[in-house]
């Protein structure tokens, strides 16, 4: 059988560790995929570099369009990014009859119910391995291994760059920025690092996994984001004398009969948890099924060659299935189209978590006191509640001035409570003149 035909939109990081694997592997790729696959043509704004990658037997272009426009060519890879060019690129080949590939989980995020409509319409396959945690195949596990399950819920460290810049500050003690700049060096960080910095990657990976895990559509202006940028040195180690670590988590979860919850934010992870020990640019997803308990997925979630291996596995999928009846297909989000469920995702007050606060305070009479009252007003039952000394947060950056003799931070550990509760409670906490600076709450979760 001849070699299905591929054209590649994008030969950046990804790209060029598509060509190349695929290149590379491609008698065993073959023997897989029961025919060959080719990557015939590619695009690229900087055809110089592209065509310097490839070599002179592949067709570059400038102008993505060339490609769409090649009757010989069944499957399109998008590797360009972004919801721009590429949103328009992705529906133009689905309008062509093209299957398509791509990593980029911006653009299913926020437009995936209108692309995987068309898809649907024009009976092509939008495959996406690539755009949640790179080169772990979880889309794979959540939409075909696990099946069987009503997923409870879902908690990941599915962005690289971020989980990077956590390990080496905590380990090295490095500044934020330089640790930033070593991540986009190494080709984790999107094209814009606020992106990740700022939790929005991690959302929309999240979002992903959500439509996939419920059978909901792809909710990502819904979704709570938090990043890293505020996380101070002081509470990496408080959290580390308590038994966590922190983490930058996309978590979701299913509330029975009263919706999705959908947010990514710091959390507290108990230390002993496996995937607190995940540490680097490494990605990690704990899926917890009523059936299966709980299935943790580990790897590299970016970088060139990894992520190549997720899209080089769709690529792979799709020519198999390109002949096929698209009935027989697995459904884009896991759940036949016509059996998604209009479920919403919670508004974030009406998340249930637990919380690590650190209030820096006077050291005076009642004080602590007057805290657990207010908790215990709102309903909010303490967990544990730690005093540091002065001289236990020497030379931290907690951002109140260094703590004096007659200040003292105050870390307290509570169990479950609504977010509402706690925000109100907050506001109360932050009014008692006691209280010196702005209080830290970060969400915590065991993942048991
Ligand atoms: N880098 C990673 O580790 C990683 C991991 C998972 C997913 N992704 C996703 O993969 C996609 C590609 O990421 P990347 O890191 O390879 O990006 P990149 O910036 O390295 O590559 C993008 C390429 O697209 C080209 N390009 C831009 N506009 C174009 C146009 N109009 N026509 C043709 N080519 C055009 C650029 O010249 C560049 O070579 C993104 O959606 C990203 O989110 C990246
Ligand atoms: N910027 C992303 C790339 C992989 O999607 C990360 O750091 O994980
Ligand atoms: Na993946």
């Amino acid at each position: 059988m001849k070699a299905i035909q591929v054209g590649l939109l994008g030969i950046g990081t990804v790209g060029s560790g598509t060509f190349n694997v695929l290149q590379r592997n491609q008698e065993e790729i073959k023997r897989r995929a029961g025919r060959g696959i080719e990557i015939t043509m590619v695009a690229d704004l900087d055809t110089e570099r592209a065509q310097q990658i490839v070599g002179s037997g592949v067709k570059v272009v400038g102008d993505a369009r060339e490609v769409l426009a090649n009757p010989d060519i069944e499957i399109v890879i998008e590797l360009i990014g972004g919801y721009g060019i590429a949103r328009t690129l992705v529906m133009e080949a689905i309008a062509a009859g093209k299957h398509v590939v791509t990593a980029n989980k911006a653009l299913l995020a926020v437009h995936g119910t209108q692309i995987f409509q068309a898809a649907h319409d024009k009976g092509v396959m939008v495959a996406f391995e690539a755009a949640v945690a790179g080169g772990i195949p979880i889309i794979k596990a959540l939409r075909e291994g696990l099946t069987a399950n009503r997923i409870q819920w879902i908690a990941g460290i599915i962005n690289g760059t971020t989980n990077f810049i956590l390990s080496e500050m905590r380990d090295k003690g490095l500044d934020f920025d330089v640790v930033l700049k070593e991540a986009q060096a190494l080709g984790y960080a999107e094209a814009d690092p606020t992106f990740d910095i700022e939790g929005v990657d991690a959302a929309h990976k999240a979002t992903i996994m959500s439509a996939i895990a419920y059978g909901i559509p792809v909710q990502f202006d819904k979704a709570y984001v938090e990043g890293i940028t505020k996380l101070s040195a002081t509470d990496i180690r408080y959290a580390e004398q308590l038994g966590y670590r922190i983490k930058l988590l996309g978590i979701t979860k299913r509330r029975e009969g009263e919706g999705v919850e959908l947010r990514v934010h710091p959390t507290l992870v108990p230390a002993k948890r496996l995937i607190a020990n995940v540490e680097g640019a490494m990605n990690a997803v704990v899926v917890n099924g009523d059936a299966v308990g709980t299935t943790l997925y580990y790897g590299k979630g970016a970088g060139s060659e990894p992520t190549a291996s997720a899209v080089i596995a769709d690529l792979v999928d799709v020519t198999r299935l390109a002949t096929s009846d698209p009935q027989h297909r697995v459904p884009h989000l896991a759940f036949q189209p016509g059996q998604m469920r209009d479920v919403s995702v919670l508004p974030m007050e009406q998340v249930i978590t637990s919380y690590y606060l650190r209030l820096r305070v006077k050291d005076e009479a009642g004080v602590l006191s007057n805290v657990t009252r207010i908790l215990a007003d709102a309903g909010i039952s303490i967990n544990a509640v730690l005093q540091r000394e002065a001289d236990d947060v020497a030379g931290t950056d907690a951002g109140a001035g260094e703590p004096t003799p007659d200040h003292t931070d105050l870390i307290i550990l509570t169990h479950d409570t609504r977010e509402g509760a706690m925000s109100t409670a907050l506001a109360q906490l932050q009014a008692l003149p006691s209280v010196l600076a702005p209080i830290v709450r970060i969400r915590k979760e065991e993942l048991a």
